[in-house]
């Protein structure tokens, strides 16, 4: 990028359109206003810049590097005033440098040695770096353009975590040794860079605009050129002036905002909001993790501190569980004897919760998903972002609807899922596991394919209550294993049958962290199988069906079954999980619901075996014959398909006994 506009002549750079500015400038300070404190406007631009340029001298750097150098060379005192001449406008830019170059007549050798006695590090203005960082991990671009030369501006961008492809500045022109083609001597400076000349800031800016689509510029800097940034068409949306090292009466009285520490414009930076939706056990560990971090230093600068997390209001004890979290900071109910933290606040209203937070973080059991998204239409900020924890989906007639696809469809929200092996009780205690939200230990690794990762964690419901099934009947790990390997293979062939997107998905599979399971629709870059073989795939699968709430349900009603003592899912949800919710009855009701419109009951024997066992038509001891299980007829039926009858008893059941109909 840097080449294209170095290659500009000034006069062709300055004769590209200038892309139309979609933000409006703030009304520019009238004379004897107090500009110090910003406008609500100004903060607003300020708040939602997509790209900010610094100045280099006296604004990241905490001295004019060009008189430096020349105070090195010992010519410092005839140097300063031609700089100040132009900083002030009475001077023109071109001529200052000229002069101050021909006076300064250093060689390649002085410049190396200049930098090693004046390292940038030492040379930042304090907050510079920290605020960078800042605007950077908000995904802000940030640009310094500099009147000054390149050779002395470099060690600066690197000391500020700029790339140089973001650094605009002039180029010093050497006299190159005819026998050693070395550099040798200093003859002026390359006039084609925008930045050797007046009006060279806007102009470098139009140039960024015309590559790239920022709606809002910022030109952040101490002297009259950088002022000129809001002052010719194409070029910034508003001007911050800094004073901090140097007051200059011109740009204070024109600046939008004029600040004198940069830790007022980090200040300034919007903090998001992150709320919860739900408060079960999985709910309430990962709003742990999510609070502890938000709780950290490091995170102070870009988030609330707070985190609201909805309740389903019921009473605990006689009293709200809401008042409840709010005063003891632990769900009683869901996950107790833990601690949340007391930047998590307990909310009974849905809307409230959500309303202003920029990541709305979806982990309520699944049937309750719909209703909630549906109620929250239309009250959510435009540009959050969603992540589902939910495991599970809802069939509509078309189909299968993943609840990520679901946030997307009716919230407009750019969804990510996180899904992986997370026992909530093991992960509440601090046990290590392979995923989410940066805690010493929970791993995250980001998985480029949203609907793999959600598929796996729905589906996986379904295998744990055939994994409960056969050790609720004695069996051993060899039996256990046979069963989880023939569920993984149902999971993974039907995962590419419904989702051929998925399938079609393939080569280079990307890591983009080391420790990440946080799912990213970012490109199809990663083969499905590659997905099955991630936490949220194998190892998911394995917790489940060995320590997970379907697979201990399922064993129950094995047992109740043995002990002449059968017992309904429905009871045993509600006798041994207290409140929280089996997933897996439902996802296999309305799992079966889409083999049986496919005619793919077959296809997928470990499912429909499951299926016909929790509907009481095989016995639970069918479960280590499920090719055999899946094949046999269902009485009442020409099929060995389901009756609709029957899906709907089970969804009555996985609802809680109410009718099965579905929101
Ligand atoms: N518990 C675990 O270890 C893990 C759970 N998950 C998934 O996370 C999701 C949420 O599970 P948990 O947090 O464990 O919940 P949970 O099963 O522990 O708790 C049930 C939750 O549903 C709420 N609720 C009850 N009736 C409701 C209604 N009518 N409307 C709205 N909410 C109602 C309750 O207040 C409670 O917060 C599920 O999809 C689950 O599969 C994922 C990983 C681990
Ligand atoms: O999803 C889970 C583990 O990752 C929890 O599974 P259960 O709902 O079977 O407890």
């Amino acid at each position: 990028m840097l080449e294209r506009i170095a290659s500009m002549s000034p006069r062709a750079a300055g004769e590209r359109p200038a892309q139309e500015r979609v933000a409006a400038a703030p009304r520019r300070p009238l004379a004897g206003e107090d500009n110090t404190r910003p406008s609500e406007r100004v903060l607003q631009l300020w708040q939602t810049a997509s790209a900010v340029c610094f100045d280099v001298d006296c604004t990241v750097a905490n001295n004019d590097q060009l008189d430096l150098l020349a105070e090195w060379m010992g010519v410092g005192q005839q140097v300063a005033a031609l700089t100040n001449s132009a900083m002030d406008g009475s001077m023109s830019l071109e001529d200052a440098l000229e002069r101050r170059l021909e006076i300064i007549n250093c060689t390649p050798a002085d410049i190396q040695a200049f930098l090693r006695a004046h390292p940038a590090e030492s040379r930042l203005v304090p907050g510079a770096k920290e605020l960078i960082e800042q605007l950077q991990s908000r995904g802000v671009a940030v640009y310094l353009i500099s009147g000054g030369f390149r050779e002395l501006c470099l060690p600066i961008a690197r000391a500020l975590g700029v790339p140089p492809a973001h650094l605009f500045a002039n180029r010093m022109n050497w006299q190159v040794d005819d026998e050693t083609g070395m550099p040798t001597k200093l003859v002026g400076f390359d006039l084609r860079e925008p930045t050797g000349h007046q009006g060279g800031k806007p102009r470098a800016i139009a140039a960024l605009r015309a590559l790239y689509p920022y709606e809002t510029v910022v030109m952040v800097g101490d002297g009259i050129t950088d002022l000129e940034a809001v002052q010719e068409s194409g070029g910034a949306d508003m001007f911050v002036g800094f004073g901090g090292i140097v007051e200059r009466p011109v740009v204070k009285a024109s600046a939008d905002w004029f600040v004198t520490s940069l830790d007022a414009l980090r200040d300034a930076l919007p903090r998001y909001r992150v709320a919860m939706i739900g408060s079960g056990a999985w709910a309430c560990t990962a709003v742990k993790m999510i609070a502890e971090n938000l709780r950290s230093p490091e995170k102070a600068a870009k988030f609330v501190r707070e985190v609201r997390m909805y309740v389903w209001e019921e009473e605990v004890d006689g009293r709200k569980l809401t008042e409840l979290i709010n005063e003891t900071h632990e769900n009683v109910k869901y996950l107790p004897g833990v601690q949340l933290g007391e930047n998590v606040v307990a909310c009974p209203d849905l809307i409230e919760t959500a309303k202003d937070a920029h990541v709305l973080v979806f982990c309520s059991p699944h049937q309750f998903i719909h209703r909630m998204v549906k109620q929250l239409s239309g009250h959510v900020r435009k540009d959050a972002i969603a992540v589902s924890l939910t495991k599970g989906m809802r069939v509509r007639p078309d189909g299968p609807q993943l609840i990520s696809e679901m946030i997307r469809k009716e919230l407009g929200l750019d969804c990510s899922v996180l899904m992986g092996a997370n026992i909530a009780a093991d992960i509440a205690r601090g046990e290590l596991s392979e995923d989410v939200f940066d805690r010493p230990y929970f791993y995250t690794q980001l998985v480029p394919d949203v609907v793999g990762a959600e598929m796996c964690g729905t589906l996986k419901n379904i295998v744990a209550l055939a994994a409960g099934f056969v050790e609720g009947l004695g069996y051993g790990p060899n039996t256990r294993a046979a069963i989880i390997r023939g569920g993984l293979d149902d999971m993974r062939r039907l995962a590419k049958a419904l989702y051929p997107t998925v399938r079609r998905a393939a080569w280079g599979y990307c890591r983009l962290r080391v420790y990440c399971i946080l799912v990213h629709f970012m490109r199809p870059a990663l083969t499905l199988d590659a997905t099955f073989f991630e936490s949220c795939g194998i190892a998911d699968l394995i917790a489940t069906c060995t320590g997970g709430r379907n697979r201990l349900v399922a064993k129950a009603f094995v047992e109740a079954q043995q002990a002449g003592q059968p017992r309904s899912f429905e009871e045993l949800e509600a006798s041994l999980l207290h409140g929280q919710k089996l997933q897996g009855v439902l996802t296999s009701q309305e799992v079966q619901e889409i083999l049986r419109r496919k005619g793919w009951e077959l296809e997928y024997p470990l499912f429909t075996a499951v299926n016909r066992i929790i509907c009481g038509h095989q016995p639970a001891s069918a479960i280590v014959h499920y090719k055999e299980a899946a094949a046999a007829p269902v009485p009442g039926s020409e099929s060995p398909s389901q009756s609709t009858d029957d899906l709907q008893r089970l969804g009555a059941i996985a609802l809680g006994g109410r009718p099965a109909a579905r929101t």
